[in-house]
């Protein structure tokens, strides 16, 4: 034990070294505290001591260790201490003052202080026979002041055999110096700790999403190959019944939803699962060309047939052979084309431009629209006949937003394929950043979601987590407090707050115009009696000059 005359500094401070060595390599939370406090109890000679953490509510203090006699095997153990019982501070209770107030309190004799309430402390010296008379109850603030608990020290006893003594005031400086020290290492010891479980987290999480898609893989794929396609939610599996059924054969389906849901992918998942597997799939958006370059694409023509048309060429519906034609945005194919892509669904054949004879063809024909086709048949833009011919097996794929739950296991999905696809090592996504996500109206659907993902992954650190900031147009809404809102805001209501605002401001003008109230009242837009009525108010009487 170390007894602290001046001359004895320099040991101490060698000890106090020492101490902060072996702390900064503890990594267990719970050992270190124990550590710590081991410390603390030889820098200051008490014979017992214990930690009380603060909870993140900020509310309690939880007794972490204890050692001593008394206290380690005490038939009363220790007890959470309410720091606002009745919603009011707790300056009874010595651990909850030294927390609230981030003061010291030293106190040499228990029995004999009546400043603050022992009856635990008496209580647990009746049942242990040990007599409590010196303690040193220390605030665990870092730098800042941001808190972490609360240190007791009981009873020092330079030596064995000598008498309890009280702790020396000169001592409370180099025990503070070390609390500070202690909570930092702490401090630092739980975020690493907060960070591996918030990573072991996002690993079980991925280990979850991957294992249910295995199982929704291997459940729906006894014959279909749903792979690339993520869709845990009701609407997706009615999706996934309808292909199912229709894979084997070579009906045409009509495919309808929003942008970006899906519907292309969807048309290859019917194509590789049906009979055409082996042929190719050519997707066609007919929305993207013009009526002539459309036709000429899709049909083909022969050499001569229009004046640029110096050699044959395949259109897609011969192309397709064996395979399988999806025809995007079919509602805004021209009408004409629509006619003899009516043709083509019923003999089955095509007829180059200017080519004599029609080529029979055996290809299984998909189409896919986010319009409203009976809509656009009621307004003389979609031929009815066709819609028949198509719409045989209707497959209705529903907007991101009427299935949020597919969220999170797209977004894992888009991260994993990015994150490949970047050569990054991002494990995860932040559980708030799904909940926002979730949150947003997403118009673009899937494809929205994709692109929200790969970008988040272009800014997220190379083996880091998806954060909120990575989120476009992400604002924190944590409001910045300033210096002065952080040292009103220790008053209990918004109207103190504001009285002690109204009093500072106040006391400043008055100030500035040297106690003259009535040049103050006018500087501050009120009456003189207002003003004075507040000089009473807030006692700022005797900074003002009453006669002018
Ligand atoms: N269920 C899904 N699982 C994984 N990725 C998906 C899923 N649905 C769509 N995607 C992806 O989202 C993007 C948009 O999908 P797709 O092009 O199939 O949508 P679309 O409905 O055909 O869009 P548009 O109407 O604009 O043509 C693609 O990158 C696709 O791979």
């Amino acid at each position: 034990m170390i007894d602290y005359g001046i001359e004895e500094s320099l040991l101490a401070l060698e000890e106090l070294v020492k101490i902060n060595l072996s702390i900064t390599r503890e990594k267990n939370l719970n050992l270190l505290l124990d550590k710590i406090l081991t410390a603390a109890r030889k820098l200051t000679a008490a014979e017992a001591g214990c930690i009380y953490i603060l909870d993140r509510t900020k509310r309690y203090l939880h007794p972490e260790v204890a050692q001593g006699e008394y206290l380690h095997n005490s038939v009363v153990p220790l007890q959470k201490i309410d720091l606002k019982p009745d919603r009011r501070p707790n300056m009874e209770e010595v651990a909850a003052y030294a927390a609230l107030s981030g003061q010291i309190v030293n106190i040499s004799d228990a029995y004999s202080y009546s400043g603050f309430n022992f009856d635990d402390i008496y209580h647990r010296d009746r049942l242990s026979g040990i007599r409590t008379r010196s303690l040193m109850v220390v605030p665990l603030t870092d730098y800042e002041g941001v808190s972490l608990g609360v240190m007791q020290l009981f009873n020092r006893r330079v030596s064995d055999a000598g008498d309890v003594e009280p702790f020396p005031d000169k001592l409370e400086g180099f025990v503070k110096a070390f609390a500070v020290q202690a909570v930092v290492v702490a401090e630092n010891n739980r975020l690493l700790a907060e960070n591996r479980n918030l990573i072991v987290q996002l690993d079980e999480t991925n280990q979850v999403l991957q294992i249910e898609n295995e199982e929704l893989r291997s459940r729906m794929s006894g014959k279909l190959k749903v792979d690339e396609i993520i869709g845990q939610s009701a609407a997706m599996q009615q999706v996934f019944n309808l292909i199912e059924k229709i894979a084997d054969s070579t009906a045409t389906a009509l495919i309808q939803g929003e942008t970006g849901t899906g519907k292309e992918l969807i048309a290859a998942c019917i194509h590789r699962n049906g009979p055409h597997r082996d042929g190719p799939f050519i997707p066609q958006n007919c929305a993207a060309l013009p009526e002539e370059l459309l036709e000429s694409e899709l049909f083909g023509y022969r050499k001569g047939a229009f004046s640029g048309a110096t050699q044959h060429k395949k259109g897609l519906i011969e192309a397709a052979e064996g395979g399988t034609l999806f025809l995007d945005e079919i509602g805004d194919m021209p009408l004409k084309l629509q006619a003899k892509l009516l043709r083509v669904l019923q003999e089955r054949e095509v007829r180059p431009l200017g080519a004599l004879e029609s080529i029979p063809v055996n290809i299984r024909i998909l189409a896919a629209t986010h319009q409203d086709l009976p809509k656009l048949i009621s307004e003389g833009g979609f031929r009815e006949d066709l819609f028949y011919r198509l719409n045989v097996f209707p497959i209705e794929l529903p907007a991101l937003r009427e299935r949020r739950e597919d969220i999170p296991a797209l977004a894992h999905y888009f991260i994993v394929q990015f994150s490949g696809q970047y050569n990054k090592a991002i494990s995860g996504i932040k559980p708030q950043v799904l909940d926002l996500i979730q949150s947003l109206p997403l118009p673009g659907n899937i494809r929205e979601l994709r692109n929200i993902i790969e970008r988040a992954v272009l800014l997220a650190e190379q083996d880091g987590v998806i954060e909120p900031q990575h989120l476009p147009g992400y604002e924190s809404t944590d409001i910045p407090v300033t210096p002065l809102e952080q040292e009103l805001e220790g008053s209990a209501s918004l109207k103190d707050i504001m009285g002690r605002l109204e009093a500072r401001v106040i006391a400043r003008h008055l100030q500035r115009h040297k106690g003259n109230q009535t040049r103050t009242a006018d500087a501050l837009g009120v009456s003189r009696r207002s003003l004075v009525e507040k000089l009473g108010r807030y006692n700022l009487r005797e900074n003002s000059c009453e006669l002018n």
